[in-house]
């Protein structure tokens, strides 16, 4: 079986290995820096994905732009049509409703690997934690289930939806490691990444500071 869409190209981000808190912080000061003065909740909205969509195995590393998923919650056909339609080096990001089953495993891994494709992030269950681990093929889940699904929806593929909490569209920037999943929007990834580099500028500063008996209460002025 052949995809019948998608390009063959491999899309490539350059987001400079920044990690997902490195951008959460960089996507917080570049939304205060043009809107000054603003309360928090005046900001742009979180980029942060909820901590419990996690690393289903540890090392698991995504940096890539989405794919959206939009499914229905223990039924998995729309992750199928998704593997066959998405772009090569995009990451599929998938709502489910969090719902505990096992929604993905080794047979899309190996499917989707094929395709080119750069991971996942689902707002549900996976499968076959071992085998994804063994693969190499990233992946962020709500955890892990044995239970399979239904096939009922095909799902609606590219269209705006939410994981986590936070909006995703095709082509925000998604960056999953340890500490968990951020999801930059697309027209905000340059200033973003400009800031994140300013950020790390700064820490390899406080670092070496700090390797010369500076405290963290003087450099960050909290004495
Ligand atoms: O059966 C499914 O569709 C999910 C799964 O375990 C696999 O992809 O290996
Ligand atoms: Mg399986």
């Amino acid at each position: 079986m052949t995809a019948t869409t998608g390009t063959t190209r491999p899309v490539r981000l350059d987001t400079r290995g920044h990690s997902s808190a490195t951008l959460y912080e960089a996507a917080q000061a570049e939304s205060r820096r043009r809107a000054p003065g603003a309360t928090p909740s005046c900001l742009e909205a979180d980029i942060a994905v909820d901590p419990a969509v996690r690393a289903a195995w540890p090392g698991a590393r995504i940096a890539a732009p989405a794919y959206t998923v939009q499914g229905a919650g223990g039924d998995n056909p729309a992750l199928h049509h998704a593997v066959a339609a998405a772009p090569a080096g995009h990451v599929l990001v998938a709502d489910l409703g969090g719902a505990p089953f096992g929604h993905w495993g080794e047979v899309l891994a190996v499917a989707a690997r094929h395709r080119g494709l750069a991971g996942l992030v689902v707002d549900g269950g996976v499968r076959d934690v071992e085998e994804m681990r063994a693969l190499g093929f990233p992946v962020f889940s709500r955890g892990s289930s044995v239970r399979g699904t239904r096939t009922l929806f095909a799902g609606a593929l590219g269209v705006p939806i939410h994981v986590g909490g936070v909006p995703v569209a095709t082509g925000d920037l998604v960056v999953g490691d340890a500490d968990g999943v951020v999801v930059v929007p697309r027209h905000r990834v340059d200033a973003v990444l400009e800031q994140a580099d300013e950020r790390i500028a700064e820490e390899q500063h406080i670092l070496a500071a700090l390797g010369s008996g500076a405290t963290t209460l003087e450099l960050y002025g909290l004495e």
